[in-house]
C-alpha cells in the first residue's frame, strides 16, 4: 500500500529498517525547518511541486485536463508550484488551478509559487471544470498538515464547497501530502470537514511530503487517503531511531516479515502449545458461540502451532462431541487442562462463563491473548482488571486485542472517544495493564508498554466479517507459542491476517474459518 514516489529510489538504510518510521506533525516542522536551513530558500516547495507533477503525469498520462484546488497555506503552495512545473511539462494538457485566498494573504513560499503558476501561463477558474473526465486528474492542494482542527467551525465556504468538489471528482485524485481536511496525526476528520460520502468517488491516491505520518494508516486516513506514495524531498530522512537529530518517530508501519524456515531436527514440541479456552455453549443462555473457540484453534492450528487444546466452555455441550472436527485439535474440559504450560487464547465467544474461569487463567498462564468477552469480563470486573495489572509483575505476558468498542469499555470511555486517537488510545491501555495491546479497526495498533507502537499496513475490509477477530487471536496464540515474543508475535500476526485477505482469490467466498485454514499458505 505504500509506494515510493516516481523520482526516489529506494533509499538504502530503508531496507534495513524494522518497518517505515511514522512521524506526527510536530517533529515533521522541526524536521522541515532543519532541512529548510541548510537548502536555498524555497528549495523544499520547489521540490514538493516537482514530485507532485511527476507523480501526476505518472497517474494520468492521458490527462487533457488537470485541475488544482489550491488552498491558503502551503499546500496550496505545494499546489501552485505543482501547477507550474506541469505548465512547463505538458504544453497541450489545460492545467487549471483553483484558489481560496488572496496572493498577497499567502506564506511567503505559496506566493512565490502562485507568481510561477501565472507566468508559467496556468488558467484560473472559480471550480472545477465540469468537463473533467474519467482520464483526467484532480490535485487536492488545499489543506495539508496544517490543519487546525478547532478552526473547522469557522472553515471558509469556499474552501468547503472546492474540498467537496474534489471529493465528489469521478477521475483520480492526487491529494499532496495528506488529504485534505484529515488530521495527520490521528487519521480523523474535524465533524465538519468529513466526507458526506462515506465512498470516495473515484480512485485516491496520496503523495506524503517528506516525512510519513500515523494519520495516513489508521482511523479514516486509509479511504481517505488511498495508495499512499512518498518523496523525501531529497532529504534522505529515514529513520530517528540511531541518528539523534532527527526527532523520534510516534511510531513504525509494519512490513512484512518472512518466518524463519524451520529446522529438518524438529518435533511438535519444537512449535509449542496452544490452549484455548471459549465458547459459551447453548446450554447457558440459548446463545451458543462456540464457533468463535473453534476459529481460534483452527487459526492457530494452521499457523503452525506444534500442539492445539480446545476447551469448550460448555461441558454438557463438549461432553458428547469428543471427537473434533479436526481430529487434530484436542477437546479438553476446562477443569482438566493444564493452563501453567500453554500459550493460552481466552475469550473467543466466551459469553458470560468465561468469566468464572478469568481468575485460575490471570494466575496461572505464562503467556495470554486476551479477547471479546475475556476483556468484557475485565472491564466489567475491578478485581479481575488488577489481576490483568498484576501479571507484568510476575513476569506473565499478555496480549489484548480489543475492537474500539472493547477499548472504550476497558478504559471506561466511548468508542468514539478511542477512535479519536486511536493511537493514543492504545499506548494508555498497553500502560494501564502493562501488556502488549492490538487495537483493530482500519490501521490496527499495536502498542507496548516499553517501546514504540506499530501500525499494521495491510488488510481490507474483506476483513469486516464475523469471526475475522477469533481467527487474530489463535493466530498471534500460534506465533507467540512458536517463539517470537508478544509485541513481535501481534505485529507479525495482523500483518499476515490482513495479506492474506488481501491475497484472497476474487473468485473464491471468503470467511473466517476459509482465512484461518489459509494462514499455513
Ligand atoms: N512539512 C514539510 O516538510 C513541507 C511542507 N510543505 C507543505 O506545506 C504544508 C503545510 O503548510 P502550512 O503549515 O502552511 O499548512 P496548510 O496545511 O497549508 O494549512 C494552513 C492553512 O490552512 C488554514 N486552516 C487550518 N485549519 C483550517 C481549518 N480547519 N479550516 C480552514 N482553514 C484552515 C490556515 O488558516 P490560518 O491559520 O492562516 O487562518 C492556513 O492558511 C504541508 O502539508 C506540505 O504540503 C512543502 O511545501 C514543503 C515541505
Ligand atoms: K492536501
Amino acid at each position: 500500500m505504500l509506494r515510493i514516489s516516481p523520482s526516489e529510489s529506494l533509499p538504502e538504510t530503508l531496507i534495513a529498517a524494522p518497518g517505515w518510521p511514522l512521524f506526527d506533525t510536530q517533529a515533521t516542522r522541526r524536521i522541515e525547518q532543519d532541512c529548510a536551513r541548510i537548502l536555498p530558500p524555497h528549495t523544499l516547495m520547489e521540490r514538493a511541486g516537482l514530485a507532485t507533477a511527476r507523480l501526476a503525469m505518472a497517474l494520468a498520462p492521458l490527462a487533457r485536463c488537470i485541475w488544482i484546488a489550491c488552498g491558503p497555506g502551503n499546500n496550496g503552495g505545494d499546489g501552485f508550484e505543482a501547477a507550474a512545473q506541469l505548465k512547463a511539462r505538458l504544453p497541450h494538457t489545460r492545467i487549471l488551478v483553483s484558489e481560496v485566498r488572496e496572493p498577497n494573504k499567502l506564506p511567503a513560499d505559496a506566493q512565490i509559487s502562485w507568481h510561477r503558476a501565472r507566468q508559467a501561463g496556468v488558467q484560473w477558474v472559480q471550480a472545477c471544470p465540469e468537463d473533467l473526465g474519467p482520464q483526467d486528474l484532480c490535485i487536492d492542494a488545499l489543506l495539508g498538515i496544517g490543519l487546525k482542527a478547532d478552526k473547522s467551525s469557522t472553515t471558509d465556504r469556499r474552501l468547503l464547497r472546492l474540498l467537496e468538489q474534489t471529493r465528489q471528482c469521478l477521475c483520480a485524485v492526487l491529494c499532496v501530502d495528506i488529504a485534505s481536511g484529515l488530521d495527520a496525526d490521528t487519521g480523523q476528520y474535524p465533524p465538519s470537514l468529513s466526507p458526506q460520502n462515506s465512498a470516495p468517488a473515484g480512485p485516491r491516491h496520496t503523495l506524503a511530503l517528506l516525512t510519513l505520518q500515523a494519520g495516513l494508516f489508521t482511523g479514516q486516513g486509509r479511504d481517505a487517503c488511498g495508495q499512499i506514495w512518498w518523496d523525501d524531498l531529497g532529504c534522505g530522512l529515514v529513520s530517528g531511531d540511531s541518528d539523534t537529530s532527527i526527532p523520534k518517530p510516534t511510531a513504525h508501519l509494519s512490513v512484512d516479515s518472512r518466518a524463519a524456515p524451520r529446522q529438518h531436527a524438529s518435533h511438535k514440541g519444537s512449535f509449542g502449545d496452544v490452549a484455548v479456552l471459549g465458547g459459551e455453549g447453548l446450554s447457558r443462555r440459548g446463545l451458543s458461540m462456540t464457533g468463535a473457540a473453534w476459529l481460534a484453534a483452527l487459526a492457530a492450528l494452521h499457523a503452525g502451532a506444534g500442539r492445539v487444546m480446545l476447551a469448550l466452555l460448555d461441558a454438557q455441550q463438549s461432553g458428547p462431541q469428543s471427537i473434533a472436527p479436526w481430529p487434530e485439535i484436542m477437546l479438553r474440559q476446562p477443569s482438566a487442562q493444564d493452563w501453567r504450560s500453554a500459550t493460552v487464547v481466552c475469550g473467543c465467544g466466551g459469553g458470560q462463563a468465561v468469566a468464572d474461569w478469568l481468575p485460575q487463567l490471570l494466575t496461572q498462564a505464562p503467556r495470554l491473548v486476551l479477547d471479546a468477552d475475556g476483556l468484557n469480563a475485565v472491564a466489567a470486573d475491578p478485581a479481575l482488571a488488577r489481576e490483568l495489572a498484576a501479571r507484568a509483575m510476575r513476569r506473565q505476558a499478555t496480549v489484548l486485542t480489543p475492537h474500539p468498542l472493547e477499548a472504550a469499555r476497558l478504559l471506561q470511555t466511548s468508542a468514539a472517544q478511542i477512535q479519536s486517537h486511536r493511537l493514543q488510545a492504545c499506548l494508555e491501555l498497553a500502560q494501564k495493564f502493562q501488556c502488549t495491546t492490538l487495537l483493530k479497526g482500519s490501521g490496527t495498533v499495536i502498542a507496548s508498554p516499553s517501546s514504540q507502537p506499530w501500525i499494521n499496513s495491510s488488510g481490507n475490509a474483506r476483513l469486516a466479517t464475523g469471526g475475522t477477530g477469533d481467527v487474530l487471536a489463535g493466530l498471534i496464540g500460534a506465533l507467540w507459542a512458536q517463539g517470537l515474543t508478544a509485541e513481535q508475535a501481534s505485529v507479525q500476526a495482523a500483518f499476515r491476517h490482513g495479506l492474506v485477505a488481501e491475497q484472497w482469490p476474487a473468485d473464491r467466498p471468503f470467511s473466517a474459518s476459509a482465512l484461518a485454514m489459509r494462514l499455513g499458505h
